[in-house]
């Protein structure tokens, strides 16, 4: 790998003598990792090995994920590489918090951050770029998760929207991206001497926004994927002196994990940035990251609290499709406790929405907690996300593929021939433990309901 000339100047001057085993690693192949999804009902991968645990964090594993296989498709492991899960890590999120993943595609962060929530509590992940916010709700989807709001918008309009809202605010910024250049050659490409300077720009320009939306008292985690001192400490340090009610946290780290402070002498000397942290690929087998977290001083003074947040209403479905609604989940899924209060219609779609939804009115939204399903004539039919989202022992009719070529033909959209004991109706289709999709079961035959997008 061709490195710039200038890249190797700067580190070779920032660095010293450790510049060169530095610059080796990134010529050295570096590890691939997945986390393991606790939201599924079976948290044994069928084809990967989970013997070699990342350092740190319950759910990280080395090894590379086959995206057409099993565990992938059904959602149970995510592939990331290992220095990324460190992030999540130090965002903490708790059942029950509010929590926003400002820049979140594809989702590596967000669906950590879903996982530490157990599905209670309310995780916006929130994508300026459309295309992007696609692809993050489709992963948001497969992950199974329930209490997410998918948005679509610039941070500016989310501020405005929800100031003040959350408890936990995670920027894992754009940034210049040398922390991934062995990973992504093309990042190579983008590079100049003074890209980290404008990826600084932007990133300042973002926390301005991040700043608002951190309740009082609550917590921004600022991350990127690079070395680059003008993106991490100094941007840490014109952050703290431009908005002095927020404090650099000290992040726990493992001993044999071999994250490293951050540098305080490449900023502005302040000793506090030396509780950031830095992921080196020369220390340990991931990528290039840094990572700080910073408190939010509690209110002082009544004008400073956060008024309340209006509350989405929910929809009132007409009573004759209210009642096709529960008549599906009392024949389908008995063992899902549907609450009727949260339902919200979107044209014909049908949703969950999380718990204490905030008003969407002002908000761009792709997907609003769990989508449930459709609306047709006459009768209501499963969507996959909800597949996805529940465990098997919910659902009154289960067929499990167990060979490879049925999940094969599954996957491929066929229909299933099957001498098993089901009634007339819906089935939950599971691979390896975990829902993998809807069929319909009609004389001796599961059609496929698997959606034709994803088919392969
Ligand atoms: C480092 S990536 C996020 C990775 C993600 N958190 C994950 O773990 O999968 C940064 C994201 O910021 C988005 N982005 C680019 N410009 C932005 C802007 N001006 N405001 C907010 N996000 C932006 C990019 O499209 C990209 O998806």
């Amino acid at each position: 790998m061709d490195l710039p000339q200038a890249f190797k100047t700067k580190y070779q001057d920032l660095l010293g003598n450790a510049s060169g085993p530095f610059l080796q690693a990134l010529q050295e192949p570096g590890q691939k990792g997945f986390r393991i999804n606790p939201l599924k009902a079976q948290t044994t991968p069928k084809d990967l090995s989970v013997a070699e645990k990342v350092p740190y964090g319950k759910w990280g594993y080395f090894g590379q994920v086959d995206g057409k296989g099993v565990d992938h498709v059904t959602g149970l492991v995510y592939s990331q590489e290992p220095s990324a899960q460190f992030v999540g890590e130090v965002v903490g999120a708790q059942p029950g918090e509010r929590v926003l993943d400002l820049a979140a595609a594809p989702g590596g962060k967000s669906t950590h951050i879903a996982s530490q929530m157990q599905g209670q509590g309310l995780l916006v992940t929130n994508e300026i770029f459309f295309n992007r916010a696609k692809i993050l709700s489709e992963n948001i989807e497969r992950f199974g998760v329930q209490n997410a709001i998918v948005t679509s918008m610039d941070a500016r309009d989310l501020a405005k929207a929800l100031p003040g809202y959350f408890d936990k605010v995670l920027l894992d910024a754009p940034c210049s991206g040398e922390g991934m250049f062995r990973k992504d050659h093309d990042a190579i490409q983008y590079w100049s001497e003074d890209y980290p300077t404008e990826c600084a720009v932007r990133s300042h320009e973002i926390l301005e926004s991040a700043v608002k939306l951190v309740r009082p008292g609550g917590t921004l985690i600022y991350s990127t994927c690079t070395f680059a001192p003008e993106e991490d400490e100094q941007t840490i340090a014109w952050l703290r002196s431009t908005y002095p009610e927020f404090t650099v946290e000290a992040i726990d780290r493992p001993e044999n994990s071999g994250i490293k402070d951050g540098r305080p002498e490449w900023a502005d000397g302040g000793a506090d940035l030396a509780k950031t942290a830095r992921l080196w690929p020369q220390d340990l087998p991931g990528e290039g990251h840094f990572v700080a977290r910073l408190q939010k001083a509690a209110a002082v003074d009544e004008a400073e609290t956060v008024k309340e947040t209006k509350l989405q209403k929910p929809s009132k479905l007409a009573p004759a499709d209210l009642q096709l609604v529960k008549d599906f989940f009392a024949e389908t899924l008995p063992g899902f406790a549907l609450d009727v209060q949260r339902l919200k219609s979107f044209g014909d779609r049908i949703f969950l929405l999380p718990k204490d939804c905030p008003d969407l009115a002002k908000l761009k939204v792709l997907r609003a907690g769990l989508c449930l399903g459709t609306m047709k004539k006459n009768r209501f039919e499963p969507d996959h996300a909800l597949a996805l989202a529940i465990h098997p022992d919910q659902a009154a009719q289960v067929y499990a593929l167990d060979s490879d070529q049925e999940y094969r033909t599954y996957v491929h959209g066929d229909v299933l021939n099957t001498q098993a004991d089901l009634q007339k109706g819906f089935v939950l289709v599971t691979a390896n433990g975990n829902g993998l999709g809807w069929a319909k079961f009609v004389n001796g035959q599961l059609k496929n309901f698997f959606p034709k997008g994803l088919r392969f």
